[in-house]
């Protein structure tokens, strides 16, 4: 489309908008199932092909360094590709990866899935966040972000329900990771769906321009102000313990806590499950009261125990929780109240902390400063799970030696109370007179200022 058909062109209508966001909610279904299809397969992979810890964080590692360079070059692509190209074709290397994964039991052919499963799924995410920019801007953008992260964590939650849907593929490592390169086949077929949409309303409608995608830019790093800074230190620690603490959930729960698969599964899964609800609510909740800071200290503040109570707190009662359509399990109570929280701190700070780096950066730096927080939100990333699993084997973790895992929960500690520091400097930071209106900006006060 040419500058002069903007303006003359009408906007997408509503029901074109809403198909978009169901084609690349599902395309980030499947991006989000790949990622954590591996979780519920550790267990077999340790016996079966006596993989270590150490290997088993090489994985999550491989998924990091490949998703660091190409991170470099996402916003390029997308940018030269254009949305329905770029969309498609990362889509179809994450099936790939999760075919490759899947292939053979070496553990160097797996390494490769991981690593090409880096490539395509985080510059997916990137072009999906593009797309939803590009139909969406100046209509429900916040909403439709909203709606597209809660339903890529659906696709986390589904691959820790596997293990109950689809039990019977559980007696070996292999089926369930074809599983996944079956729900692969969902994303580049939503992909396609959403080529075609695209292409269909190039010359009908105004799909604007969203300017410059999230390239990262590293000239001028210096003139971002400190709150900037803690932040992107919260978003490292913060993810740096979450998600690896995912990958190696069901595992530790079969393993230290005595659990089957189906209950590990479950209970793992009520993380994500937490945060598809939470998420938008506590993001509607903060628009309108602000204390976006306090809110991300008391998250960390929260989270700062959960990883000891696991370890040391005995496990309580059996209770019952059960998922409509999927099944139900007994967890111990102590077990079950942890991951409930740390659900809600999983759904609190990534709803407030995204969102805060628009109230702090210029609008015309902001692309930078999120492929900047993605790019250093990967290095933390990267590191943890490689450590975690050196300290599993180190401590000779396994269901003999439950206090093997103990290291790596201390270390997970130690990791949430530098997000804690973090969240406190921030916090007092914007109490005072440099602040950047991230206590007290709501959509109220936007709107008294005109
Ligand atoms: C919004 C945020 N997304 C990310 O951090 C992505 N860079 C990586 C997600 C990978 C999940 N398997 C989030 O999910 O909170």
């Amino acid at each position: 489309m040419t500058a002069s058909d903007r303006g003359v062109l009408p906007r997408p209508p509503a029901l074109h908008r809403w198909l978009v966001l169901l084609f690349v909610s599902l395309a980030m279904f499947g991006n989000y199932y790949i990622y954590d299809a591996l979780n519920p397969v550790i267990d077999l992979l340790r016996e079966q092909r006596g993989f270590s810890y150490r290997q088993i964080g090489m994985l999550s590692t491989a998924y990091n360094v490949a998703a660091l360079l190409v991170l470099l070059a996402g916003g390029y692509i997308i940018d030269r590709w254009g949305t329905k190209q770029a969309i498609t074709v990362f889509a179809v290397i994450c099936l790939l990866a999760a075919a490759l994964t899947a292939a053979t039991p070496h553990f160097e052919t797996i390494l490769a899935g991981r690593f090409l499963l880096g490539l395509g799924a985080e510059p997916l995410i990137v072009a999906a966040t593009t797309v939803l920019a590009k139909w969406f801007k100046g209509k429900e953008l916040s909403f439709a972000f909203g709606i597209n992260l809660s339903v890529s964590r659906l696709g986390s939650a589904s691959a820790d329900w596997s293990t109950s849907f689809a039990s019977p593929l559980y007696t070996n490592w292999q089926d369930p990771l074809w599983l996944a390169t079956a729900v692969a086949g969902i994303s580049v077929s939503a992909a396609l769906l959403y080529w075609m949409m695209e292409r269909r309303a190039e010359g009908r409608f105004d799909l604007g321009t969203t300017g410059k995608t999230d390239k990262l830019e590293l000239k001028g790093l210096y003139s971002f102000s400190a709150s900037y800074w803690y932040i992107i230190a919260l978003c490292v620690v913060f993810y740096a313990t979450v998600f690896p603490f995912r990958t190696f959930a069901i595992d530790y729960f079969q393993q230290a806590h005595g659990l089957d698969r189906e209950a590990a599964g479950i209970l793992s899964s009520l993380l994500p499950v937490a945060a598809i609800f939470a998420t938008p609510l506590f993001g509607l909740w903060v628009d309108r009261v602000g204390r976006r800071s306090l809110f991300m200290a008391v998250g960390s503040l929260v989270m700062l125990p959960l990883f000891l109570m696991v370890t040391y707190l005995p496990p309580g009662p059996d209770v019952s929780v059960s998922i409509p359509f999927i099944g139900g399990a007994q967890v111990p109570l102590t077990l079950l109240l942890v991951i409930l929280l740390l659900g809600g701190v999983f759904s609190l700070i990534p709803a407030v902390m995204w969102p805060s780096v628009a109230y702090i950066v210029d609008a015309r730096r902001l692309g930078s400063a999120y492929a900047l927080m993605t790019f250093c939100q990967q290095m933390g990333w990267a590191v943890v799970p490689l450590v975690v699993g050196v300290l599993n084997d180190r401590f000779q973790a396994g269901p003999e030696n439950p206090a093997g895992y103990t290291a790596g929960m201390w270390f997970y500690t130690a990791l949430a109370s530098l997000g804690l520091l973090f969240a406190y400097l921030l916090w007092r930071t914007e109490s005072g007179p440099g602040g950047h209106g991230l206590e007290r900006l709501t959509i109220r006060s936007a709107s008294a200022d005109g």
